[in-house]
């Protein structure tokens, strides 16, 4: 989309990298703070609730909006992924946080400073396949940690994230970043490439994650892909996962074992899919996984193991078939703190 094209805003919007680091050259100069939020676009309040930490501790906010090839399989929804920058940009300029400051006010009031949305040439000046064994080139891969939980699903997902964002860290520099709790084994996967590859910037440290945000009447997750949904299967299926995941936590702190916790979470899904055969919009509703695993490892934990034994942090995360949409969720059973996951 070409600039003339967007609304007008206060944010400067980069599409190339060579602009983006003139402005990110001053930055440092200036000696100003940089808090970063990569996004793939189709803003909601769940980005925004990532924008807003960033305004809290960074003189200046950057996002990126970029929807990635490589992570896409081949027959996943790279096509039909919602491409939506005109409104995304007008979700940003009406933002604002104050912060407290040492001015006479009292308080600066802080905005989104910049958005890079590169073109997929500008990321990968050499082209890039979606097709992995068709790729040539520099590919960024965190072993071990890559083929569990969404991996096992989707098992070239998180080399396309690993390799993008690299990218994107060594574009932006940023002081500190922010990541969302509901992609939770993206989020720690990231943490640990940035303190594998001793990145300064940012620093592991430096890489937060957020909270999930979820619809304050279903506590569903809010998520780009719920667009896909329709008024039905967002206000009665969808919300079916985190139930699940709520009834699963339930039987762990009476003491059940993994097995009896996830047979709980399959059983929410199931009373959902059979609710749904009655009405007059036919949904299927289909788990594609539903699984427990040490935070830190991520391996599985074994199905006889219970709260009373395993004393590390445990996610407990799904993904669900909603007609035609993928949808995924978490919640972390344990102390969520020493994983980068700030309150
Ligand atoms: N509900 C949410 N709460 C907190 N963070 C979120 C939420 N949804 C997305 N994020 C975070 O926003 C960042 C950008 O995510 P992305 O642009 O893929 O949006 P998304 O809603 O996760 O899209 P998708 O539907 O493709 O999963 C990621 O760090 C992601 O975890
Ligand atoms: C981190 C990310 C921007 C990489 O493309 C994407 O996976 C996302 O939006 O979560
Ligand atoms: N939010 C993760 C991006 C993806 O599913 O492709």
């Amino acid at each position: 989309m070409s600039s003339s094209t967007l609304p007008p805003s206060s944010i400067s919007v980069f599409t190339t990298v060579a602009s983006y680091r003139e402005w990110r050259r001053k930055a440092f100069e200036e000696k100003k703070s940089v808090g970063y939020v990569a996004t793939m676009g189709a803003l909601h309040e769940g980005h925004l609730s990532l924008v807003r930490r960033s305004l809290a501790a960074n003189d200046l906010t950057v996002l990126s909006i970029f929807v990635n090839p490589a992570q896409f399989a081949p027959h996943e929804d790279l096509a039909t992924y919602p491409r939506t920058l005109p409104h995304d940009l007008e979700l940003l300029d009406a933002m604002s946080l104050a912060v407290p400051s040492a001015s006479p006010a009292g308080s600066v009031v802080r905005t989104p400073s910049a958005v890079f949305a590169p073109t997929v040439s500008e990321m990968y000046p050499a082209g890039i396949s979606q097709d992995t064994s068709e790729q040539k080139g520099t590919f960024v891969e965190v072993k071990g940690f890559a083929h569990q939980m969404e991996g096992k699903s989707r098992p070239t997902f998180f080399r396309g994230v690993a390799t993008v964002v690299t990218k994107l860290f060594n574009v932006i520099e940023p002081t500190r970043t922010y990541f969302g709790q509901k992609d939770i084994q993206q989020a720690l996967l990231l943490r640990r490439l940035t303190q594998d590859l001793l990145l300064a910037h940012p620093h592991y440290e430096n890489l937060h994650i957020v909270p999930t945000a979820r619809d304050s009447e279903t506590s569903l997750a809010l998520s780009s892909r719920n667009a896909y949904l329709s008024v039905h299967e967002r206000a009665h299926v969808a919300p079916a996962l985190h139930a699940a995941l709520q009834a699963a936590k339930q039987v762990w702190g009476q003491h059940g074992s993994k097995e009896e916790c996830i047979r709980k979470a399959h059983a929410v899904v199931e009373a959902t899919a059979q609710n749904c055969m009655g009405l007059p919009e036919k949904v299927e509703v289909r788990v594609d996984y539903i699984e427990m695993n040490d935070a830190e490892t991520f391996d599985v934990l074994s199905d006889d193991v219970t709260k009373s034994v395993w004393e590390r942090p445990v996610i407990l995360s799904g993904a669900v078939w909603v007609g035609r949409t993928r949808l995924i969720d978490n919640i972390i059973l344990g102390d969520a703190r020493g994983l980068g996951v700030v309150e």
